[in-house]
């Protein structure tokens, strides 16, 4: 799914084969030269690596023998943590009630356990003493799954998630759906003074021995599918429903490789059922999507009432992400896509955020409005500066090279223009080859670089 000659097909889910992250999708690829090779496959809708869910079908063919044998042998590996949701709530009541000394986590099979399991897991890591506070936070007491491609899990720092659940609150919204934001869900229920009420679903099951019923669904935001069938989607159902579905904000934090097309086609499903509980079918379901800022375009062409706010998300367990990286000034790359008015949202003075009455939003420090671009330009967290002869707003770092006809970095490799950015057939900046207009004639191959002169 990462490799750019894929596209994913929106079609009914429901009808095709599954794996063991619900019904796969269908996607098509693509030449090289940018063509439909109109051989269409299905996969799976959560796994980017084959390693993780080895499901793999072209859709005109008949399942293999060799496929269903993988299959299988995949859903036996699978079988840890099949708890069932019954017990497993049932279990953490227990553990709530004995004193914190004999409270039991194995890290080794992520468990809570109770006195008389000790015996399962005498060779395993175990903590232990565990205070009712961090039974409350779980994100901090499992360990992160990071390293697994799949779910990818970076947590937002305290400063994020304060300012977050705030803003929430102060835009007057009384419940949260938090899709893969498990640590504002756990601050919600941590402070119960906050008011505001959260349904977490997430696609890691060891969630699910920390909540009730009605505050946890075993979920696939790429495919949305519930893994414990209907009483978990009634659960949603009922929580997206309440009150005809006022005060509802949507929040999700997908891992950065999702697909923008697959997570905006799962919300326009969450968004379509959330209308038709409601009179007023003209307003829209409140969103706050987080993703890296290079993905606005594509975000705003699959739903353009989002916009991108300068606010910078960081996290506590990605370098990258909370600019921690020597010499990276502009700090993380996330920023927050929301289709609530920008004006609205205020972004904090301490950090140097400061209202553009030209914008009509909130802007970052370095942000300069420009006066013939009418827009305060930087995206990246970089200053920009107008140059006249592109005309248009660059990077603080890039000056204008006669020879190239483009703003260029001083050290650049004069007369060759990077293709970064560009669109793979046409070498224009502004599209990407499936949106191509040349894309249906096109034959040259691809070249990573283009000489000038
Ligand atoms: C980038 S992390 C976001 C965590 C968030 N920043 C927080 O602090 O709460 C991605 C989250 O999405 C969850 N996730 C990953 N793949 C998912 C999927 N296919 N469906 C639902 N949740 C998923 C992960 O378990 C993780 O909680
Ligand atoms: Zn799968
Ligand atoms: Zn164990
Ligand atoms: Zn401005
Ligand atoms: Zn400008
Ligand atoms: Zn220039
Ligand atoms: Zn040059």
């Amino acid at each position: 799914m990462e490799n750019q000659s894929i596209d994913f097909i929106p079609s009914v889910e429901e009808s095709h084969p599954k794996c063991l992250h619900g019904p796969t999708l269908l996607f098509e690829r693509f030449t090289v030269e940018g063509k439909r090779t109109g051989r269409k496959f299905f996969a799976c809708s959560s796994c980017r690596d084959r390693n993780d869910c080895p499901f793999f079908q072209w859709a005109d063919e008949q399942i293999t023998y060799h496929v269903q044998q993988k299959k299988k042998k995949h859903a036996e590996n699978s079988k840890n943590l099949n708890f069932s949701s019954k017990t497993i709530h049932k279990q953490l009541k227990r553990l709530l009630s004995l004193p914190c000394h004999i409270r039991r986590f194995c890290k080794t099979c992520f468990l809570l356990v109770l006195p008389e399991d000790f015996g399962e897991h005498k060779d395993h890591e175990i903590l232990e003493g565990l205070s009712d506070n961090i039974l409350k936070q779980p994100s901090y007491l499992l360990p992160s799954l990071s390293k697994n491609k799949k779910e990818a899990q970076y947590f937002f720092d305290e400063k994020t998630v304060a300012f977050v659940v705030s803003t929430v609150k102060s835009l007057g919204f009384t419940r949260i759906l938090s899709i893969g934001t498990p640590r504002i869900h756990e601050y919600i229920k941590m402070n119960k003074t906050i008011d505001l009420q959260s349904l977490l679903l997430d696609i890691d099951k060891r969630y699910v021995q920390f909540y009730k019923s009605r505050e946890f669904c075993h979920y696939n935001m790429f495919n949305h599918f519930f893994f414990d069938g209907e009483t978990a989607e009634e659960t949603y159902k009922k929580f997206l429903l309440k009150d005809d579905g006022n005060s509802l904000l949507v929040m999700l934090d997908p891992p950065f490789g999702g697909l923008v097309d697959v997570i905006s086609h799962t919300l326009k499903k969450i968004s379509n059922t959330w209308r038709n509980g409601k009179y007023d079918t003209s307003e829209e379901l409140p969103i706050f999507w987080f993703f890296p800022y290079f993905n606005e375009a594509r975000i705003q062409q699959c739903l353009p009432s989002l916009k991108m706010l300068d606010y910078k998300v960081n996290y506590d367990n990605h370098r990258l992400f909370n600019g921690s990286i020597k010499g990276r000034k502009q700090g993380s790359p996330v920023r927050i896509f929301t289709n609530i008015k920008p004006e609205k949202i205020k972004l904090p003075e301490e950090d140097g955020y400061r209202f553009c009455p030209l914008c009509k939003k909130y802007v970052a420090p370095e942000n300069e409005h420009c006066n013939v671009c009418n827009t305060c330009p930087s995206k990246d967290g970089r200053p920009y500066k107008h140059c006249s002869d592109c005309n248009r707003c660059v990077k603080n770092s890039r000056q204008h090279c006669v020879t190239c006809g483009q703003c260029m970095l001083p050290n650049h490799e004069c007369g060759v223009v990077s293709r970064a950015g560009r669109c793979h057939i046409c070498g224009a900046v502004g599209h990407k080859r499936r949106e191509c207009p040349n894309k249906d004639n096109h034959s040259a191959p691809r070249k990573k670089k283009r000489r000038l002169c």
